[in-house]
């Protein structure tokens, strides 16, 4: 079974994902594959450079993380700019990385996917998992974990679809307002339900 994972900004996919790597299931990481189709003399950064200038480029060679943030997430043309340039690289190398785990023998794979719905991915999954956190908890969870100010928190979580729209589409909701215990005690629940 290919499972879908999924949420909003610093909801608790990663978290989740720990727990499932942990009980021996396979992770495809979005975020992962986003970092790796962007390296130092890529196609996609050479692509990246010459749209956005060589400012984006540090003297390493690699993708200036944190100016390229401040960029996207304050400029909706800026960030589908780049959008445009990526995501269809992350989506090739996705889809790579889970049939080579399904050749591999893995009967289930999650797919760790932060924009799993605004990216229309959701053909590629059987079943979707969605971390879900209140608005409140997101915003200082995401703003303790990246030493953002409150506005560079609210522009990011702006730039993903609401999380109440994507529960709509989930099969399972995973509520991690709480203790990480009863998280992980959820997922396993979920697990079980879904024989997986
Ligand atoms: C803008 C970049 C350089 C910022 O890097 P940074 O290291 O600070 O953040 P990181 O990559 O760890 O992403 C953190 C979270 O931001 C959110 N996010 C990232 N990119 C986007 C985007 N284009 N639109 C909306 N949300 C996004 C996701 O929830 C992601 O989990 C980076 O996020 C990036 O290259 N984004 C474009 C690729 C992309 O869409 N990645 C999301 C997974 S498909
Ligand atoms: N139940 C919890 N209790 C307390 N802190 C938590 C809990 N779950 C996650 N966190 C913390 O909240 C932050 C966001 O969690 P995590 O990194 O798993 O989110 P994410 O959805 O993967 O984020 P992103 O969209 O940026 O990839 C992290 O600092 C994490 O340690």
């Amino acid at each position: 079974m290919i499972i879908g994972l999924t949420g909003s900004i610093a909801s608790g996919k990663s978290t989740v994902a720990n727990f499932l790597k942990k009980r021996g299931y396979p992770i495809v990481d979005a975020d992962e594959i986003a970092r790796l189709v962007v390296e130092p003399g890529s196609p996609v950064l050479k692509e990246i450079e010459s749209v956005f200038g060589a400012d984006v480029i540090k003297e390493d060679g690699s993708m200036d993380r944190a100016k390229m943030g401040k960029l996207i997430f304050d400029d909706n043309r800026k960030r589908e700019q780049l959008n445009t340039i990526i995501h269809p690289a992350i989506r090739k190398e996705l889809i790579a990385q889970k049939e080579a785990q399904i050749a591999a023998g893995a009967e289930t794979v999650i797919l760790d996917i932060p924009l799993l719905f605004e990216n229309n991915l959701h053909e590629y999954v059987e079943k979707i998992l969605v971390v879900s956190v209140t608005p409140e908890v997101q915003k200082e969870r995401l703003m303790s974990r990246n030493q953002f100010s409150e506005q560079e928190a609210e522009s990011r979580i702006a730039s993903q679809l609401p999380i109440e729209i994507k529960e709509q589409g989930a099969d399972a909701v995973i509520d991690n307002n709480g203790e990480l215990a009863e998280t992980e005690q959820q997922v396993v629940d979920v697990l079980k339900k879904w024989q997986v």
